[in-house]
């Protein structure tokens, strides 16, 4: 008779939650950060607001941004002009585009994933799915598994409305599920699309526009699973450890709201020194286990939430300023896409170290610690390893 300890143990896999491929994708329509104030002033008909205007002009000028891919283009804003009021109720026609849209591009990077793991799609036991841009039922996750033609008996899990540390939080929920489900193999999906948050300017809310300056939309996909099989599958990163923490006196920093003007955006300025004075501690925690308090001797995968964040937390670490170099190239590239952009840093990382002729995944180094950030305060933290890349 065999012992539920020993069914048990059968069920878990042996090694640690591995990443095996990266994808992403973002809609085709890019935008030049220097040309979008007088985008966004002119198609909400905000000319008038000149002071308001110059103010998001630095705001833009600031972000480090260059360029951002946004699916929202005049001509959608002629067919639903409700979208660029701050007041008017928007909620279904912005709904119409996201329900359609998310899915769509979140599908784009599961298949580039899929492609660099060159399994077939039906080894795909579990699927996360992650989006602050849209609600629905049944959900982006029912919708992709249709699009991609997975099995109806894939483990759906649906992550709503986390915001930006949603990359962390699909991390931690796969090494859980590929760790405690022996030969699982979980396909990992964030997908973000503005059209949630785009809307006229006013000088009432203020954050809002800061949302407006840095936010952008784009999909990124993992495959996450344990003991790869050798040979067939390329490990790039082991998932170590994953910790959340929510920040003391931090309520109501980072907030988002569906109302019927769709989602409306709540930042404090303080958002880039509650997350620096608290980084110490996170980094103690995760890295306590390993003996490690040399922060310079790790490589970093941080959510760029913006220039400031990424500036605040080097400080504090007292970082040499290469440590942020693949989050700050995606802030500046793509903008801040949400739950999407820490695995689009961790794609750029990998490439980069390949490229460079590195030892390892993680720019030559064998740690490293991947942030995300986002509303509570949030503060998602996974400790990785790193994989040797042959020369
Ligand atoms: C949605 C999620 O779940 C998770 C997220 O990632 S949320 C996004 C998190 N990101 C942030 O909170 C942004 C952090 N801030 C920054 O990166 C920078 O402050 C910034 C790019 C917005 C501006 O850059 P900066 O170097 O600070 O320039 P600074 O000159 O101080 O600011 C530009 C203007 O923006 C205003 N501003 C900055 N932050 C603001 C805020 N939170 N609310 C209102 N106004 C703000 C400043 O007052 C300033 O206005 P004036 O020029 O009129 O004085």
């Amino acid at each position: 008779m065999v012992s539920v300890e020993e069914l048990c143990r059968a069920q878990k896999s042996q090694g640690p939650a591995t990443i095996l491929a990266i994808g992403t994708a973002t809609p085709p329509n890019v935008v030049d950060q220097s040309t979008y104030p007088d985008f966004l002033f002119r198609v909400t008909k905000s000319e008038h607001k000149t002071e308001l205007k110059n103010k998001f002009k630095r705001m833009c000028e600031r972000s480090m941004i260059k360029k951002r891919y946004l699916h929202m283009t005049e001509e959608i804003l002629k067919e639903h002009p409700q979208l660029c009021s701050f007041t008017e109720p928007s909620l279904d026609a912005r709904h119409d585009i996201l329900l359609v849209e998310v899915p769509k591009l979140g599908k784009e990077a599961a298949a580039n994933a899929i492609k660099e793991w060159g399994q077939p799609k039906s080894k795909i036991t579990h699927l996360v799915f992650c989006t602050t841009s849209c609600v629905d039922m049944p959900g982006c996750d029912y919708q992709l598994t249709k699009l991609l033609g997975l099995r109806p008996s894939v483990k759906r899990y649906m992550m709503y409305q986390v915001g930006c540390y949603g990359g962390g939080l699909v991390l931690r929920l796969a090494k859980d599920i590929a760790e405690n489900n022996k030969g699982a193999r979980v396909l990992v999906v964030c997908a973000e699309i503005t059209v949630a948050t785009f809307r006229g300017p006013t000088e009432a809310h203020l954050d809002n526009l800061v949302g407006q300056a840095l936010f952008g939309d784009g999909a990124s996909a993992l495959i996450v699973g344990s003991d790869p099989v050798p040979g067939v599958e390329r490990p790039l990163y082991e998932i170590i450890s994953a910790y959340q923490t929510v920040l003391p006196n931090s309520e109501g920093a980072i907030a988002g709201h569906v109302r019927q003007i769709g989602l409306t955006i709540h930042l404090l300025k303080d958002v880039p020194g509650l997350i620096s004075k608290n980084i110490e501690k996170s980094m103690a925690e995760a890295f306590q286990p390993l003996g490690i308090t040399d922060w310079n001797s790790l490589f970093y995968i941080v959510h760029p939430g913006g220039p400031a964040i990424l500036d605040d937390v080097e400080a504090k670490l007292k970082l040499k300023p290469e440590k942020m170099d693949r989050s700050r190239y995606v802030l500046g590239e793509y903008g801040n896409m949400s739950s999407a952009c820490a695995f689009f840093v961790m794609d750029e990382m990998r490439k980069k170290s390949a490229k460079e002729g590195l030892k390892t995944t993680g720019e030559g180094l064998e740690w490293g610690v991947l942030f995300g950030f986002g509303p509570g305060l949030t503060v998602e933290t996974v400790v990785l390893h790193s994989v040797g890349l042959s020369a």
